[in-house]
């Protein structure tokens, strides 16, 4: 598996809806072999409109997609083969079963895997037997999920393949897709669950308004964000008894009430000689709370300097 290959090309990207509306603004990635790729993003940022464009739905207003080496719009009698799609709605015949969907389905796939194999890889084997319209919400989900399983693609393109899942339904396709990435499968996948993109994708991207506003690891895109400390002021206490903020390397803090908040870039150092000062001053550092920035909170951040840097260039 040669995680060099560019298995995903997306260059300079363009979408505009009929009206002049550009949902994506000029975006660019790459996915390599055996990757999985989280596109993340706000309500509207343009991860479906992306999505459509990389399984060859519509031809872009501008840039360049390429799919396994091809064009996925042009030349989609090649790409469309090789790769599984699990749309955000799926809308097959309610009243058939599950395994007579998934059957007719197959019947439209060339060496399509036998459908039992893939209802019970995906937990529905025993709902074989059920009508479309008889599942929950969570299991035409799974449904969804086996039906771009079925043609045993080498790239799967995954429009939130966890929302209405529960819990458990959650774990079972995240172990899912940990397993078809092992086998060489390349995902992307978008999604509304940022644990979920922290736990699962190599790589990821925040879209923000038809642009792409950070891009990395989960912990590259964490990693610009600052940790926090918290912790309440020892009785008799005030701010200036601390040890200069400045020498801890905290870049903002704030007080609530007794409650003390940090927020620093060098954590250790910093949580270090917090301790060291309160075990010579003898005191507990009640509620005490350190952690590492999450990509809730960089997602967050990121999403609120994208929609001030956008109010700026507004106001110009
Ligand atoms: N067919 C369409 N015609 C015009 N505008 C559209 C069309 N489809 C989507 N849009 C607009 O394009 C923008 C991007 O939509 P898109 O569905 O790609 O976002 P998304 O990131 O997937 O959002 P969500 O997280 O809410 O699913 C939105 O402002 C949406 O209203």
């Amino acid at each position: 598996m040669d995680i060099n290959e560019h298995v995903i090309e997306v260059t300079d990207l363009r979408r505009v809806y009929g009206g002049g509306f550009e949902a994506v603004r000029g975006i660019s990635f790459s996915v390599g072999r055996g990757e999985v790729f989280a596109l993340l993003g706000t309500n509207g940022a343009g991860k479906t409109s992306t999505v459509e464009l990389l399984e060859g739905l519509a031809p872009p207003a501008g840039g360049r997609v390429r799919v396994l080496g091809h064009d996925p719009h042009t030349e989609r009698a090649v790409v469309r083969p090789r790769t599984g799609v699990m749309l955000q709605e799926g809308g097959f015949p309610s009243e058939l079963t599950v395994a007579e969907t998934a059957r007719m389905w197959a019947g439209c796939i060339s060496g399509a895997r036998p459908e039992g194999e893939v209802l019970e890889r995906v937990g529905l084997a025993r709902k074989s037997g059920v009508r479309v319209k008889q599942l929950s919400g969570g299991e035409r989900r799974r449904l969804d999920l086996a039906l771009a399983l079925l043609g045993d693609p080498e790239v799967l393109f995954l429009d939130e393949p966890t929302t209405g899942l529960d819990a458990e339904g959650r774990q079972g396709t995240w172990a899912l897709v940990r397993a078809l990435r092992d086998s060489g499968t390349t995902v992307l996948l978008t999604t509304h669950y940022l644990e979920e993109a922290e736990g699962l994708a190599d790589r990821l991207a925040i879209m923000h308004r038809g642009r792409i506003a950070a891009s990395g690891t989960p912990a590259q895109v964490t990693a610009a964000q600052p940790s926090r400390i918290s912790f309440q002021l020892p009785d008799g206490y005030f701010l200036g008894d601390l040890p200069p903020l400045a020498e801890l390397g905290v870049s903002g803090h704030e007080l609530d009430g007794r409650v003390v908040r940090l927020r620093t870039q060098q954590l250790q150092p910093a949580a270090t000689r917090l301790l060291v000062w309160a075990e010579r001053a003898g005191v507990e550092l009640r509620g005490l709370d350190v952690r590492s920035a999450s990509l809730e909170e960089a997602f967050l951040a990121i999403a609120r300097e994208a929609s001030a840097s956008k109010e700026e260039e507004f106001a110009v």
